[in-house]
């Protein structure tokens, strides 16, 4: 079955979401761009919350957030019960939040890295699947 991605962010740059959608629905997955469509000022918790209660419900396999920092909406999705959600600003962090947590979602700071960088984040992330064994150990814990 096509991975469904969903897609968030707060005003601190629609246009890089907007990218990262288009790649990723390039790239043969469902990209569900749940907005803000418009630049207006916004508040990253709600948007935040949004996508990761989309995956929470089962309407989205995995996630990727954008504000300023990337921080913000990060510990936003982090509220929502089983939600695994990881900034990055480098490749290798991308890897390993699906490799040894199982995040289900990724965050990224629109004033922190440059959209080339963000995009090989975002292949990082999709690329990469579990591990498992030990991982799932601590997963768990993570989870109780
Ligand atoms: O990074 C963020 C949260 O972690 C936000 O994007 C940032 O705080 C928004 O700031 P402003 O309202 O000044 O554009």
């Amino acid at each position: 079955m096509t991975k469904r991605i969903v897609l968030s962010s707060d005003h601190a740059d629609i246009e890089l979401r907007k990218s990262i959608a288009a790649h990723v629905a390039d790239r043969g997955y469902e990209a569900i761009d749940i907005g803000p469509m418009t630049s207006e000022s916004t508040h990253y918790p709600k948007h935040g919350r949004e996508a990761a209660e989309m995956i929470a419900k089962g309407d989205a396999d995995l996630g990727i957030l954008i504000c300023g920092t990337g921080q913000g909406i990060m510990m936003s999705a982090n509220k929502v019960e089983g939600i695994r959600c990881g900034v990055c600003s480098d490749v290798f962090s991308a890897k390993m939040i699906r490799a040894h947590n199982n995040a289900q979602m990724l965050s990224m700071g629109a004033r922190v890295i440059g959209a080339g960088l963000a995009m090989e984040i975002v292949d990082a992330f999709l690329d990469t699947e579990f591990e498992g064994g030990r991982h799932a150990t601590r997963v768990d814990m993570i989870e109780a």
